[in-house]
């Protein structure tokens, strides 16, 4: 078997960033990483300096406060890169002026002159030293819509079908050939790291394939939502509304971000309207289906169900191997049958999580000079695959809880409202919907059959009590440390 050196593992610039991302999921704690990483884009980079774009400056600090982390990532990764520097929009000059909303998205990495923002740099790697330049009229033919916006490498032809995903994947291929004519809107749906990003990506990367001409935006709720904040900040309204009322195809991510925010949602209404109303294509992607969107307008929530709702569910073990052969594969890094065996056997059920141990296994080997071997793996995935066993279930919730309270399991499913076992069952679900990845009517399923609203409301009532009720909080508190 052969393994790739290091100057061919070594992917170009953007890929970089994306693999210092994937280094820094598994070191810094969720929350953090989805607040403030993951809205990061790479901009563009100059020599062996990677521009990073930031939705804004408040995210200035991730420069100092991850600077360590990014640092040992990029030599745990052998990267060619000295400097990760955090540039906003306005930072940027490579950014495209024209456009109004201050265009948070990754510029072209193929200009041999990319621009250098002023940026924070991610501590003291040296900083390169040529001016700022904007590409050249024939360095810049691209488009900013295809180019500025999805990850180049998010296409069908990357994306293995199993059966979890074969419908969700069949639904975006039809949406893709015929928008706003297949289905609409197309309602994507599926746990965290199942692909949904992925297939919208692929869809915007097809529709332009077909139609160059097709506008295409794809944004995250949170994104969106920052972005009708900011422009009402700045007066900016109108430039807003026609930016995303006027595309062809809308993609639009973890649109779950929005709950609760009623002005966003609000707006976002009148955005699917404009949109629907002109045959425009809408493509959604959640954490969970329509009717399990809590604090979300039933106005909104009933048009998600307007066209076609595709779940994806986790990958089987077969999917999971031809999942890690085809990244080995586009990495030029041969993976041998037993070990893509190994740890498709391992690690649970995330395709990111699977991603993160192959690259962790690839920079491991090559740290090490080893080649890829199932020992090898075993060794470099030990503490790796030792987290993953320690997964939470809804059995081990329920025991812990019942063991809090003093009565036994059983009673926690039983038909029974009496407030002795009422308010442990309620935060034993609301444990289960914060620690583990099952959806509400599974939930319900393992509390005696219960109906997911019943589930949904013992969630909001025990999350509302928490923040008021000092001694439950400190029994949550307690039990998740119990169960961690
Ligand atoms: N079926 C698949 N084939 C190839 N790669 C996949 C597949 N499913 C997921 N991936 C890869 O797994 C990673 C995570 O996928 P993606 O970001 O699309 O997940 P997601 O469902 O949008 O997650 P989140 O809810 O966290 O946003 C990506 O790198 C993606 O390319």
């Amino acid at each position: 078997m052969s393994f790739a050196p290091t100057a061919s593992t070594v992917l170009n610039s953007q890929n970089a960033w994306m693999r210092i991302l994937a280094a820094l999921e598994m070191k810094v704690n969720r929350q953090s990483f989805h607040t403030w990483l993951k809205p990061t884009r790479f901009s563009h980079a100059n020599g062996r300096t990677v521009f990073v774009r930031i939705p804004s400056a408040q995210f200035q600090h991730i420069g100092d406060r991850y600077a360590d982390l990014i640092h040992e990532a990029i030599d745990n990764l052998s990267l060619e890169v000295d400097e990760v520097r955090f540039v906003t929009a306005e930072d940027d000059p490579a950014a495209p002026k024209s456009r109004e909303d201050g265009g948070f998205a990754p510029l072209p990495s193929h200009s041999p002159n990319a621009p250098q923002g002023s940026g924070s740099p991610s501590g003291s790697h040296r900083a390169a030293q040529q001016q700022p330049q904007m590409p050249s009229a024939e360095q810049g033919r691209f488009d900013w819509n295809t180019a500025a916006q999805l990850n180049q490498r998010y296409l069908f032809e990357n994306f293995v079908i199993g059966s979890g995903n074969q419908f969700a994947h069949a639904a975006s291929q039809a949406v893709a050939e015929r928008p706003s004519k297949a289905y609409n809107p197309l309602f994507l749906y599926g746990g965290v790291g199942m692909g949904k990003t992925h297939l919208m990506h692929a869809i915007g990367h097809e529709v332009k394939r077909r139609n160059p001409h097709a506008t295409i935006s794809y944004v995250s709720g949170e994104k969106f939502t920052n972005e009708m904040i900011d422009s009402m900040r700045n007066n900016r309204q109108t430039s807003f509304r026609d930016k995303f009322r006027t595309v062809d195809v809308l993609l639009i991510d973890d649109i779950q971000f929005l709950a609760g925010k009623e002005r966003t949602q609000e707006e976002f209404f009148h955005t699917f309207n404009a949109l629907h109303e002109s045959m425009k294509q809408i493509v959604i992607a959640s954490d969970r289906p329509p009717k399990e969107l809590a604090d979300f307008e039933d106005r909104l929530r009933s048009r998600f169900e307007w066209g076609l709702i595709a779940d994806i569910q986790p990958p089987d073990l077969e999917t999971k191997v031809a999942i890690l052969q085809k990244k080995a594969e586009s990495e030029q890094t041969v993976l041998p049958t037993d070990v893509a065996m190994f740890i498709a056997g391992n690690v649970r059920t995330n395709v990111r999580e699977l991603e993160g141990a192959l690259i962790r296994l690839v920079a491991w080997c090559s740290l090490h000079g080893v080649e890829i071997t199932l020992s090898t793996a075993q060794q470099c995935l030990k503490q790796f695959i030792d987290t993953q066993v320690r997964k939470i279930t809804i059995e081990a919730i329920q025991r812990a809880t019942a063991e809090q309270f003093g009565m036994k399991i059983s009673e926690l499913k039983q038909k029974n409202n009496s407030r002795q076992i009422v308010v442990p069952r309620q935060i034993a679900m609301y444990l289960a919907k914060q620690m583990t990845e099952a959806s509400l009517p599974e939930i319900g399923r393992q509390f005696g059959g219960k109906h997911h609203t019943t589930v949904m409301h013992s969630i909001a009532k025990i999350d509302e009590q928490r923040r008021t009720d000092k001694a439950l909080n400190s029994t949550i508190s307690k039990l998740m440390e119990t169960l961690n």
